[in-house]
């Protein structure tokens, strides 16, 4: 058998090795029976479900928003699952770089295909709305780390949609959601990723040929960063300096074709890449892109926005300068759900592998107790359980705010604009932060093992972390809800009205303290004078330096940590208010234990908070050294309530061990029979001596080296 393994490699391209290693891995270590590895599901598990005293699906429908979706949802991940070819032969994390790419572009073609002959005759053009959801959970059957086509369903088509007329979207819509083109979004630049009204590409217009000529004139212009770019996409939008009639007139749109729809060849005037290596999207080939004077027709300019006529003459049609950053918009609040799922997923690794763990002695002499039941485990999960409700709740509340103000667009008011701008900013600001140190704090509750790749808790941190810094960088939109709530803050001030989000404004700035009391009500109104009192903190300081002599540009500036934290401040009291509201007004009509448990959830996610902020709340309300022991008492009392449910709570997000992909956080609750599984399929077992013994090993070890 030691032969075949160590032939094995020299003879076989890597993939077929890794297909063919994997059926006789077992051989190779002699573990050939199987006897070791049990097949019997957890009891601990079993008996944490027996314990449950809620209906699991009424959660689970009430998070999809509804029974009917739940079926629907249900029915979309069955034919995507029920189609065992999506299944890796071999952990895609075991592979090199390019077999990672390979294979992550052979399952996006197979789950393509799965979604265009399957699940599109079964929803129609829904799937690209209400269902889209669906579509991406269902892909994480398919991907540990990401699609290299993520970026065309989430910004290329959505571009299109948002910035193309009615004739370019009839146009390239067919092709794009026909996946005969494939686009990326490329903006980012190697010297400019925040500050886009910085980015160097230019499009020249040309009259004579009614042509617009791309260029990259130096380095730091080069497009970096875009998802599928390097290697899978033969479109992309390029964003870049509109010049025509020797007038510069900002940032805008292009579509642009980088290779040839036959050879996929890059184009004359195209030089694209793939960026290497990152700490995650490794299966993504975000890629970079340059132009040398690259021409492309007048017509793949987007003009739903602003218009270049045949002639050169530019013309304006949106009501609103910054429509053209609206696919940003879009990608934000549609990031607040992505990380609420994937915090979603984190938390029922975390917990079930906490109802399978024992670990040390509570009393001495007595069996070793599940590690969920230490106080301090459940101090880490059960937040994690709660911010993922939390987010799910607010996501759809935004996606709802979103689709309010995008109708008043279309009927050419954009006046609710401003608003959404610093909701989404924050929203996507605080969510992704959340998420991503919460999910780092899952992995970190499942010590060792967390570390395991295949835990799938890694990938998962590696992923939404990235998040923090995409589509805005944390601190750069906090700052840009930041002028939004010193602006309303003016406005409070001198009597003026101010828009729904921020009414709070209008009774603190009359500048009463606000009395502590622990209700749910309470604690949220709490937060908002937080918010008020860091608002005004931050518009005394600005003040006081301008009255010092410095320029408001300055004065801000130096403000900037106080502002982003009054940003902060408010964002949190938004999803507070918000979480409550949701989850009073959809547990309505459910059973008692359900609303008890989800008023236990929201309870624990508004006392931590408090929690957390301490410090603001004895400085900006009236509140006391005693309500803060009352509120912590709460807090362990909310943390022993939930302990019984914990299990039930994760089983109600729904997630199929497909999507899960993780050995510590299966159903069956398996975990040291699937930890060895996937320890057997490391390429590293495939032989019982590595090549490198004779070579390196031996000479050393009998001093030959
Ligand atoms: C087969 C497999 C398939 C699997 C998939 C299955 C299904 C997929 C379906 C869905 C996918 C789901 C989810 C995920 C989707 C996609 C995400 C995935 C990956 C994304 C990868 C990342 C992509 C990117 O990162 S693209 C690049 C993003 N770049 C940025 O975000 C740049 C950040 N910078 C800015 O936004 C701006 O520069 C700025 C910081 C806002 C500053 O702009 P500036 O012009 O300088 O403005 P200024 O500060 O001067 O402000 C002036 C004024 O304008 C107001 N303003 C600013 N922005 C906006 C806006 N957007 N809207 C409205 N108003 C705005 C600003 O507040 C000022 O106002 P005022 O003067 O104060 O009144
Ligand atoms: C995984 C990944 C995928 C991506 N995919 C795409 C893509 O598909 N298409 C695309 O176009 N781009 C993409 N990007 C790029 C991404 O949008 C940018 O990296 C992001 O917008 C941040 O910009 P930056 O890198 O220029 O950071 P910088 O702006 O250089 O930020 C560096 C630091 O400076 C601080 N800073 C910057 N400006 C200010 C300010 N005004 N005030 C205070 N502090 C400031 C930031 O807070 C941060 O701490 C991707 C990035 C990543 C990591």
């Amino acid at each position: 058998m030691g032969t075949r393994c160590e032939g094995l490699r020299d003879s076989l391209s890597p993939i077929a090795y890794y297909e063919e290693y994997s059926h006789f891995r077992l051989d190779c270590l002699k573990i050939d029976d199987n006897k070791e590895l049990s097949m019997s599901a957890n009891e601990d598990l079993a008996k944490e479900r027996a314990r449950c005293d809620f209906n699991v699906s009424e959660i689970t429908n009430i998070l999809d928003g509804g029974i009917e979706r739940t079926k629907q949802r249900k029915k979309i991940e069955s034919i995507a699952l029920s189609n065992g070819k999506c299944c890796d032969v071999t952990p895609e994390e075991t592979l090199g770089p390019k077999e990672r790419y390979e294979n992550a572009i052979r399952k996006s073609c197979l789950y393509t295909k799965i979604v265009k002959d399957q699940v599109l005759t079964l929803t129609g053009l829904e799937v690209l709305g209400s269902n889209s959801s669906v579509l991406r959970r269902t892909a994480d059957a398919f991907f540990k780390d990401i699609s290299p086509f993520l970026l065309h369903l989430g910004m290329f088509v959505p571009t299109i949609m948002g910035q193309g007329t009615p004739e370019q979207q009839s146009y390239w819509l067919p092709r794009a959601l026909d996946f005969q083109i494939i686009g990326t979004y490329a903006q980012t630049e190697l010297g400019h990723g925040t500050f886009i009204r910085g980015l160097e590409t230019t499009a020249t217009y040309d009259p004579d040929t009614e042509e617009f000529v791309i260029h990259s004139p130096r380095l730091t212009s080069y497009k970096w960063w875009a998802g599928g770019l390097g290697k899978t996409s033969n479109y992309c939008i390029v964003v870049a300096q509109l010049y025509t009639q020797g007038k510069c007139y900002g940032i805008h749109p292009f579509i642009v074709q980088i290779r040839d729809e036959d050879t996929h060849m890059p184009l004359p005037g195209v030089r694209v890449g793939e960026i290497g290596p990152r700490m995650g999207f490794n299966t993504a080939d975000n890629g970079f892109l340059g132009f040398d004077h690259y021409r492309i027709p007048r017509n793949h300019m987007l003009m739903k926005n602003s218009q270049v006529l045949k002639d050169g003459t530019y013309v304006k049609v949106a009501s609103h300068s910054k429509l053209t950053y609206g696919t940003m918009v879009f990608v934000r609040v549609m990031l607040v759900n992505e990380v609420a799922f994937n915090l979603a997923k984190a938390a029922t690794i975390a917990v079930r592998y906490s109802a399978v763990r024992r670990q040390s002695e509570k009393i001495s002499g007595e069996p070793e107790p599940q590690i969920i039941d230490y106080v301090t485990q459940q101090h880490k999960l059960f937040v994690c359980i709660a911010t993922a409700h939390a987010l799910q709740l607010s996501s759809n509340w935004l996606w709802k705010t979103f689709s309010a103000v995008l109708a008043d667009m279309r009927g050419g008011n954009t006046e609710n604009l401003p608003e959404l701008h610093a909701l989404s900013s924050c929203l996507k600001a605080l969510s992704t932060s959340d998420s991503a140190a919460l999910i780092e704090q899952c992995r970190l509750a499942c010590g060792g093992h967390g570390y395991m790749l295949s835990s799938n808790l890694p990938l998962l941190y590696s992923f939404v972390t990235a998040t923090r810094t995409y589509e805005g960088d944390y601190t750069v939109l906090l700052l840009q809800t930041a002028r939004f709530l010193i602006k309303a803050w003016e406005q409070a001030e001198s009597g003026n009205p101010v828009t729904p989000t921020v009414s709070y404004m209008e009774e603190a700035v009359v500048g009463n303290k606000y009395k502590w009391n622990g209700s749910a009500e309470g604690i949220i109104k709490a937060a908002y004078y937080v918010a008020a009192g860091k608002i005004s903190s931050s518009v005394t300081s600005i003040r006081k330096r301008m009255k010092n002599g410095k320029a408001f540009e300055d004065a801000w500036e130096l403000t900037g940590v106080q502002l982003v934290a009054a940003a902060e401040a408010h964002c949190r009291a938004v999803i507070c208010d918000v979480y409550r509201k949701e989850t009073v007004r959809l547990t309505a009509n459910s059973s008692p234990n359900v609303k008890t448990v989800m008023d236990q959830l929201n309870m624990l996610y508004l006392s931590h908070w408090a929690l957390e902020r301490t410090g603001d709340l004895l400085r900006y309300t009236s509140t006391t050294e005693d309500d803060i022991i009352s509120c912590q008492q709460r807090y362990e009392e909310l943390l022993a309530a939930i302990r019984p449910n914990a299990v039930g709570l994760v089983d109600a997000f729904d997630f199929p061990d497909e999507i899960l992909q993780s050995t510590l956080g299966a159903y069956d609750g398996r975990v040291y029979e699937r930890l060895m599984e996937e320890a057997l399929k490391s390429p590293l077992n495939a032989e019982p001596v590595n090549r490198s013994f004779h070579q390196y090993l031996k000479p050393l070890m009998q001093g030959k080296l």
